[in-house]
């Protein structure tokens, strides 16, 4: 059972509450300035990763009644809950163990009685074994040549993570050649096929239901292009394989369910990239440094596990995004990887952070009186600086930015990799300090500026600072850390739900758009006008009708 406590009705909340009126009166910068020790305070290193959290305006009482505040809301019978793979996810009354998929250490974890680890290691042995026949070229297309190009068709989830995760270790990359279709826009598959040669192509039909619109309709365009292209239907086996929790449906698709690589329900899509939905990744980089990921994957949730709160990273980040969110009332969240391979890491924990705790319905399911998840957004540094950077800085909205970096460049080159981190500590530094108006004073006379003229344009130049951010430093992004690092974003998420007191693991909010697309299709068939809806609603589908 989860715990289930109104998070603002706890002593600590009331606490954090006058706390807060006291933080508010302190800039970052004093708080820097007060105490030398911040950063040794404010820092926590797990394996070759550093989370500096001191450049948020937080101190050491701030954290204290945070990690009380965790206390109070049982995150830590939370956590138990879902390692002990209890049914935490309520509404679908399924058990959360992405936590399973990556149990190197394969201690049993229970689900109805039954230990799921065999399970997932023999699918993984099926993941290895059609890794390592593909890349060598054993096995072979319906006129003998070895496969090419891999073309990953799902969405969501299924989709999401395998493209973050091969763009963000292509450093690792082998000969195959990737494609991700997710949108049922035509065009997405259409481009994709422009690409491939069927002779020489993989499909995989990703998706944990095997139902979902997009999916299907990009799965039979593709496989209508493969017959028309010189495939026959029983050259399908050798081009097509599934990837889902749904053996009934990939049957009824046409796919030799010898092809289907199996996962369970008690995997949520958006934390299902450690399954076997990550067959996309294991063919890109091989099977090791996917085995790698979900080592670094499995560090981590044994440090979330066993990690006092003091000392545990995922859930003093959580902690400090409850203390933006709620009590500095931000909307947002910006996450900015200077890293260019990691360019779909804001992009992936969109689905993994909105879908989660995008929630106004308490595990009561009453309506919550207080905010719950943030906007997720964000590009890779340095692109970001010169597009919304001004607003941060300078806007009237505060945004809490995690800025992400690694040391070691896979493509070192001349002073780019300094001139990349040097931008990454000034933004920081700059988000923090800002510039009073007697530096830009200051500035300007030394520039040779009038009075007059610096009275004119001072105002402008101002930084308040006082912009909170997180700095987390890679060593390197190996199949390793990037695990650890998407297992902490993960566990951070987990951790903010059960202080929000909402159920993280169900998406009931994407039902409805899906609901009426349904009831809408079939009206889109003929050239009837169409008179059941709204007048906007109508309005839109006729001049479409006409327009088409
Ligand atoms: O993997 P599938 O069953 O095809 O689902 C793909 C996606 O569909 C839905 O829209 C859900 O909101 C996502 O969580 C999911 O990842």
């Amino acid at each position: 059972m989860l715990p289930n406590i109104d998070f603002t009705s706890t002593q600590s909340y009331k606490y954090l509450t006058d706390h807060y009126i006291d933080i508010v009166s302190k800039s970052l910068k004093e708080l820097f300035e007060t105490d030398n020790q911040r950063f040794e305070k404010f820092s926590l290193q797990f394996e070759d990763i550093l989370v500096d959290y001191s450049k948020n305006r937080v101190d050491e009482q701030t954290l204290a009644l945070l990690q009380q505040l965790a206390r109070e809301c049982g995150v830590n019978k939370a956590i138990e809950a879902m390692y002990s793979g209890e049914k935490i996810n309520v509404t679908e009354d399924r058990p959360v163990l992405h936590i399973a998929l990556r149990n190197r250490s394969n201690t049993p974890i229970l689900v109805d009685g039954k230990d799921v680890i065999p399970d997932v290691n023999r699918v993984l042995d099926h993941m290895k074994e059609f890794t390592e026949a593909i890349i060598s070229g054993s096995w072979t297309g319906y006129t003998g040549k070895a496969i090419t190009d891999v073309v990953n068709i799902g969405i969501g989830g299924s989709d999401l993570g395998p493209v973050m995760v091969t763009e963000a270790l292509k450093a690792y990359k082998n000969h195959l050649t990737m494609h991700f279709v997710s949108n049922v826009d035509g065009t997405h598959i259409v481009e994709t096929l422009k690409k491939v040669d069927p002779e020489t192509t993989l499909f995989l039909i990703a998706s944990k239901t095997f139902t979902t619109q997009e999916t299907m309709g990009n799965a039979h365009s593709a496989r209508d292009w493969f017959i028309k292209n010189g495939g026959k239907d029983e050259d399908v086996a050798k081009h097509f394989a599934a990837l889902s929790t749904n053996s009934e449906g990939v049957a009824k698709f046409g796919i030799d369910t010898k092809n289907m690589f199996e996962f369970w329900d008690w995997v949520g899509g958006r934390y299902s990239l450690w399954s076997a939905i990550g067959l996309s990744i294991s063919l890109s980089i091989g099977f090791d440094n996917f085995a790698a990921l979900l080592d670094g994957a499995h560090a981590m949730d044994n440090h979330f596990k066993d990690a006092p709160l003091e000392q545990n990273i995922p859930a003093i980040l959580a902690l400090i995004g409850i203390w933006h969110n709620n009590f500095f009332e931000a909307e947002t969240e910006a996450i900015l990887p200077y890293d260019q391979y990691m360019h779909r890491f804001a992009a992936y924990f969109q689905q993994g952070d909105m879908e989660s705790n995008g929630k106004h319905v308490d595990r009561n399911g009453k309506h919550v009186d207080y905010q719950t998840g943030p906007v997720i957004w964000g590009e890779p540094g340095t692109n970001g600086q010169h597009a919304f950077y001004q607003l941060i800085h300078q806007g009237t909205k505060l945004i809490p930015c995690d800025f992400i970096a690694p040391a070691q460049s896979h493509n070192p080159l001349g002073e780019h990799h300094n001139m990349l981190l040097s931008n990454f500590f000034a933004q920081t530094e700059a988000l923090m300090n800002g510039k009073s108006e007697e530096e830009v004073i200051a500035e300007l006379k030394k520039a040779g500026k009038s009075d007059e003229e610096i009275k004119k344009i001072a105002p402008f130049k101002i930084f308040e600072g006082n912009r909170p951010t997180n700095s987390i430093l890679v060593k390197k992004i190996t199949p390793r850390t990037l695990g650890s690092l998407i297992a902490m974003y993960e566990h951070k998420i987990f951790v903010q739900g059960i202080i929000w007191n909402i159920y993280s693991f169900d998406q009931w909010g994407v039902e409805l758009g899906k609901q009426l697309a349904g009831k809408i299709l079939p009206e889109l068939k003929d050239d009837a006008e169409v008179t059941s809806h709204d007048s906007s609603t109508n309005g839109l589908i006729n001049q479409y009708k006409a327009w088409r």
